[in-house]
């Protein structure tokens, strides 16, 4: 028998009925994703990066195909698949510990009232944000508020953490300092990630593999590259590594060549 990957999406078609019929948005789709591995998605914007990322969420249910998460079918949303979006997404009236809290609540499996505060706590303490606890989304900056969304999103223990753009919002050095938080976050837990960026080093950086999609309607995955780079990795050592430009430099043909975006005229 064949022995499946533990995220592995099987021919993953996803139209949507539209005014003018039905609209294709990926075709056929196949992806095959280790535990603990790092995959970031990249396509130029409109090409289906959520509508894949959605499909494994269970928010978007595929017209064919079918996606397996450690053994079983995917076909609705789950605490197993946490979802980071580019907006936070935090409940404003909450502060940062009760807005964790929450999600913990909800995946508490049997754990008391003081494990379940422990466990808010030291998740905050991975993103360094136990100092804001007390205080509601709308005191902290973008940055801060990402990092509570990450940690909200690893407090529930998931089997894979989503992620859509989760940085798209923040300006460069925030960005690079979240970047090194998910880096550190991913060696101590092995989680295994699927993430969305529009930003080709963010990709090489993070990703043990950077999947390029071609462009819509009817996307399918055009390259499917490996990151080659030792880990820890640290950005001011990784730049010049051969394996750094090497996938840059694929990752930009790609993007800017063979699928050249199809808003911009040539
Ligand atoms: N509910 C829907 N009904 C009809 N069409 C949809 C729906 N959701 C997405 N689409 C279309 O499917 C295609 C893929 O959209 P999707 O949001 O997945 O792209 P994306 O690559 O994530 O884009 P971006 O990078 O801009 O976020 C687009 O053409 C979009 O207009």
């Amino acid at each position: 028998m064949k022995q499946r990957s533990y995220l592995a999406l099987e021919g993953i078609s996803v139209e949507f009925p539209t005014k003018n019929g039905l609209f294709c948005a990926l075709d056929r789709i196949d992806l095959n994703i280790e535990k603990g591995q790092f995959v970031a998605l990249i396509g130029h914007s409109g090409c289906g990066k959520s509508t894949l990322l959605n499909a494994v969420a269970g928010l978007t249910k595929p017209s064919k195909g079918v996606i397996f998460l450690d053994g079983e079918v995917v076909d609705r949303p789950g605490p197993d698949r946490a979802v980071v979006f580019q907006d936070h997404s935090l409940l404003p009236w909450l502060t940062v510990e009760e807005n964790v809290a929450l999600a913990v609540a909800k995946t508490a499996d049997g754990k008391s009232k003081a494990e379940q505060k422990d466990w808010v706590m030291h998740n905050l303490e991975l993103v360094q944000m136990t100092h804001a606890a007390t205080k509601r989304p709308a005191e902290i900056s973008g940055g801060m508020k990402q990092r509570v969304g990450i940690a909200r999103a690893i407090a529930m223990n998931p089997r894979v953490l989503l992620m859509d753009e989760p940085f798209g919002a923040l300006d460069a050095l925030t960005r690079a300092a979240l970047q090194d938080v998910v880096m550190e976050l991913q060696a101590k837990l092995n989680s295994t990630v699927l993430m969305i960026t529009h930003d080709v080093d963010e990709a090489v950086l993070l990703a043990d593999r950077v999947v390029m999609m071609t462009n819509g309607p009817a996307a399918r995955i055009g390259q499917d590259l490996i990151v080659d780079l030792p880990r820890p990795r640290n950005r001011l050592n990784v730049i010049d590594m051969p394996a750094y430009t090497h996938a840059r430099s694929e990752i930009i043909h790609f993007l800017h060549e063979r699928y050249r975006n199809p808003s911009v005229a040539a």
